[in-house]
């Protein structure tokens, strides 16, 4: 399986609709892979808090326009990253979408954990309450984003759905680059799944990225690893690695489920 992860500079003297145009220009020229990723909230910048609201988009929103036309022009699954979703009736939303080969959409996944403590993102945005797994020819992939990566019983739950290859849409910060790699590893080790994650480059708001978007097999073996600029990291890899290892080293079978909390003096 061959998978392409765009690893886009998101930089504030660029307008969202010139990004638009050359993301979806780089979707393109993917065509032969089977798997395109795209990081988080890449129309804005994960961090640019003011405007979510400007640039909030309903699902079928420009964004949704333009890459479910690239994504068929390139014959690929995209995972195009997330927008500022405006729900009609509701708040907004970050929302990853996947669309197959031929540009329909395959998930709308809303991100559930919310980054911010008590600004951005977690008060400007509403929680997605449901896991999404998307089921390709050589894999199923679950998707997250971002803050998502901290919260392990998210994953669980993931591959309990069926998940093999774990993506990760993200728009990190250079700040915590290492937990960013030490927590993909971690993940991929815990799941015995792929963790295909991207993030992105530049610096906008005032908050430089971490780049180095990578993937992770599941050994916790790193298979490739992107530099702090704008780069398309493309990987080969087995998707049946994932069921291979999960039988050769069975720990995923004696997780202990319902333990008890401890029982207090
Ligand atoms: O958890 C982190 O350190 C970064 C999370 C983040 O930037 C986000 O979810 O937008």
């Amino acid at each position: 399986m061959r998978a392409s992860v765009i690893q886009i500079a998101v930089n504030e003297d660029e307008s969202v609709e010139a990004r638009r145009r050359r993301v979806a220009a780089s979707v393109r020229e993917q065509a032969g892979a089977d798997l395109v990723v795209l990081p988080e909230l890449w129309t804005t910048g994960a961090f640019a808090y003011e405007e979510f609201g400007r640039e909030a988009e309903p699902l079928e929103g420009p964004t949704y326009e333009a890459m479910a036309k690239a994504a068929s022009d390139a014959g690929v699954w995209l995972h195009a990253g997330s927008i500022p979703e405006r729900d009609p009736d509701g708040p907004l939303y970050n929302t990853s979408l996947v669309f197959s080969p031929s540009g329909d959409l395959a998930a709308a996944y809303r991100k559930i954990h919310r980054f911010g403590f008590d600004k951005g993102e977690a008060v400007l945005m509403g929680a997605g309450a449901e896991l999404v797994t998307v089921r390709l020819p050589e894999t199923t992939l679950g998707l997250s984003t971002c803050y998502d990566l901290r919260f392990p019983e998210l994953y669980r739950g993931l591959v309990d759905a069926g998940a093999e290859t774990l993506v990760v849409s993200a728009g990190w910060p250079e700040r915590r680059r290492s937990h960013w790699t030490l927590l993909a590893q971690a993940r991929a080790v815990e799941n015995q799944a792929f963790v295909v994650a991207c993030g992105t480059a530049g610096t906008h708001a005032g908050v430089p990225q971490a780049g180095h978007s990578i993937v992770v097999d599941p050994w916790g073996e790193v298979l490739a690893r992107a530099g702090a600029g704008e780069e398309v990291l493309a990987v080969e890899f087995d998707p049946g690695k994932a069921a291979a290892t999960r039988e050769q080293f069975p720990a995923l079978k004696d997780r202990m489920l319902g333990l008890q909390p401890p029982r207090r003096p």
